[in-house]
C-alpha cells in the first residue's frame, strides 16, 4: 500500500537547519509512489503534461493562507493512555503510575475490544493533529501490542510500537516474568516485521524494544533486551531522569552504576538506536555519555509541566551536539499534538532562561524555528530516519500536512499581514512569512492542519 502519483503545487515551509525556516512559495513537488520525485519552481513547469496537478496556493489578496509543513514527528507517546488525558490531578510521577496508568493499561492488555476503541482514537486524534510518525509504548501485553502495530498501517501512520517491559517491583496485577517478557519481545519482533511486508515494500511500522524504565526492570531482562536490540537491529525506548524521586528509586535498586544513565549502558540499552524521553535532571557525565553513544532525546515539556518532573535543558543538550525531539508522552501529558508541545517546549525553554541567565534575549530560550526544527527533522533523526522524513527533499517519503490560516479560522489574519507576491522587498517578505509562522506556533491546532499525507496517501 503506497500512496499514488500527483503533483503539489503550494508554498511550502520546513526547517532543514536548527533554527531556521526554508521556504519554496509557489513550487511544485512531484510525487510518485508516496515519495518526492522533484521540486521545482512553478514558473518552470510545464503543467499542461502533468494530470493529477492539485493546487493548494490561495488567492493572494485576500486575509487567508495555506502552507504544506513537513508532517510532525512525535517521539514518544502511550497510546493506551490517551483516555486519561487531561486526567492527572495533582500526582507525581510515582503516585500517577499507581493511581492512573497501571490500571488503564492493565484492562488494556486484556481488554481487546476497549484496547481497539482506544488505539483508534488515539492513532485518529494524533494523525489529525499532523502526526505522521510517532514511536508508541502499548501495553505488557503481546496481543494488544500486536493490535495496536496493526491499527497503524491500517490506519497510515508512520510508527514504531513497543511492548511495555516490566518484570520486578511493579504491581502484582501489572506484571510479567523475564521469560514472558523476552519471549514475547522475540515474536512481536517476528509478528510486527511480517505484518508489516503485507502492507508495505519498506518499514513503515517497525518494532522497538520497550523497557518502562530501570525501577521496573531486572538486570538480566534489561541485558537479554538489549542483547535482542542488536541481534535483531531493533531501537529501543525508554524514560530517563525525570523525577528526583525515580532517581533515588534507581540508584539504590543499582548501587553498583555511577548514575541513572550508566544503568542502561551497562546492560546494553544505550545505543545510537535509543529514545531516552525526558532526561531532565542529567548531570555532566550523564549528558556525556548519551552523546558519546549518540542515543536521542524526547523532550516532552507538557508531560514535565503537567506532572511537575522540572525543566529539561534542552539548549544545553543541543551544545553537547545531542540530537533532540519532541514528544507528547500522553498522557502524563495532556495533549496529543505536537504542534502544542512545540509551543510549551518554547516556554518551557525561557523558564530555563530565567533561571539561569542574568539577560534577556540569553541562549537558552528556544525560537519557533527551532521548536519546529525538534517537531520534525529534530524527530527523524532521533528515529534514524532523516533520510526518509522530517523536511521536502528530493528521494524522502511525502509526508505532510496542510495549513490553512485565516479567514474562519483559530489563527486570525490581517490582509496587510498576508504575504503578497507584490511585495518586491525579499527582506520584508520573509519576515511576514515568520509572523505568519509564528502566528501558527501560538495559535494553531488541528483545525488549521486540513489534510494530513503519509507516504503519499491522503490520512486527512
Ligand atoms: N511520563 C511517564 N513516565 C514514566 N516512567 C515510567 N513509566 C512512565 C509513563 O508511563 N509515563
Ligand atoms: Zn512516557
Amino acid at each position: 500500500m503506497n500512496g499514488s502519483s500527483f503533483c503539489i503545487k503550494g508554498h511550502f515551509v520546513d526547517t532543514p537547519v536548527l533554527g531556521k525556516v526554508r521556504l519554496r512559495t509557489n513550487h511544485i513537488l512531484v510525487i510518485e509512489d508516496g515519495k518526492i520525485k522533484d521540486i521545482v519552481e512553478s514558473k518552470n513547469f510545464d503543467t499542461s503534461s502533468r494530470k493529477n496537478l492539485i493546487d493548494y496556493t490561495t488567492n493572494p489578496n485576500t486575509n487567508e493562507i495555506q502552507f504544506i509543513f513537513p508532517g510532525f514527528v512525535d517521539t514518544h507517546c502511550h497510546a493506551p493512555q490517551f483516555p486519561n488525558i487531561g486526567i492527572f490531578g495533582n500526582t507525581t510521577l510515582l503516585d500517577w503510575l499507581n493511581k492512573y496508568t497501571f490500571p488503564l493499561e492493565h484492562e488494556l492488555t486484556f481488554n481487546m475490544d476497549k484496547a481497539e476503541l482506544v488505539y483508534k482514537n488515539a492513532i485518529n486524534r494524533t494523525l489529525s493533529n499532523g502526526t505522521t510518525t510517532i514511536a508508541y509504548y502499548a501495553t505488557i501485553g503481546k496481543r494488544s501490542t500486536e493490535l495496536l502495530a496493526k491499527l497503524c498501517l491500517k490506519m497510515g501512520q508512520r510508527a514504531f510500537v513497543g511492548k511495555v517491559c516490566m518484570d520486578v517491583n511493579a504491581p502484582e496485577y501489572y506484571s510479567e516474568t523475564h521469560s514472558e517478557c523476552i519471549q514475547d519481545n522475540k515474536d512481536l519482533i517476528v509478528s510486527i516485521r511480517d505484518m508489516n511486508r503485507k502492507y508495505h515494500k519498506d518499514k513503515f511500522v517497525e518494532p522497538i524494544i520497550t523497557p518502562r524504565f530501570a525501577p521496573v526492570v531486572s538486570k538480566e531482562t534489561m541485558k537479554c533486551l538489549g542483547d535482542l536490540s542488536a541481534l535483531h537491529d531493533v531501537p529501543i525506548q525508554t524514560h530517563l531522569s525525570e523525577t528526583f524521586n525515580e532517581i533515588d528509586l534507581v540508584m539504590k535498586t543499582f548501587p553498583e552504576c555511577d548514575n541513572y544513565t550508566d544503568v542502561y549502558n551497562r546492560y546494553g540499552l544505550l545505543t545510537n538506536k535509543t529514545v531516552l524521553a525526558h532526561c531532565i535532571h542529567l548531570s555532566e557525565e550523564e549528558a556525556s555519555l548519551i552523546n558519546e553513544k549518540k542515543a536521542g532525546v524526547s523532550h516532552c515539556p507538557v508531560s514535565n509541566s503537567s506532572i511537575t518532573s522540572g525543566e529539561c535543558r534542552v539548549r544545553w543538550l543541543l551544545e553537547k551536539g545531542i540530537n533532540v525531539s519532541l514528544g507528547t508522552d500522553m498522557s502524563g501529558g495532556y495533549s496529543p499534538s505536537i504542534l502544542k508541545t512545540a509551543r510549551q517546549g518554547l516556554l518551557v525553554s525561557r523558564h530555563v532562561a530565567m533561571k539561569t541567565s542574568d539577560e534577556v534575549g540569553d541562549k537558552d530560550k528556544l525560537s519557533t524555528n527551532e521548536v519546529l526544527y525538534l517537531a520534525t527533522k529534530g524527530g527523524a533523526e532521533v528515529l534514524n530516519l532523516e533520510d526518509k522524513i522530517g523536511t521536502f527533499d528530493i528521494g524522502k517519503a511525502f509526508d505532510a500536512q496542510l495549513i490553512h490560516l485565516g479567514n474562519n479560522t483559530n489563527v486570525d489574519l490581517f490582509e496587510w499581514q498576508v504575504p503578497s507576491e507584490n511585495v518586491d522587498n525579499e527582506d520584508v517578505f520573509m519576515d511576514k512569512w515568520q509572523d505568519v509562522i509564528d502566528k501558527w506556533v501560538f495559535l494553531g491546532d488541528d483545525r488549521e492542519t486540513r489534510h494530513v499525507w503519509v507516504d503519499g496517501l491522503r490520512v486527512k
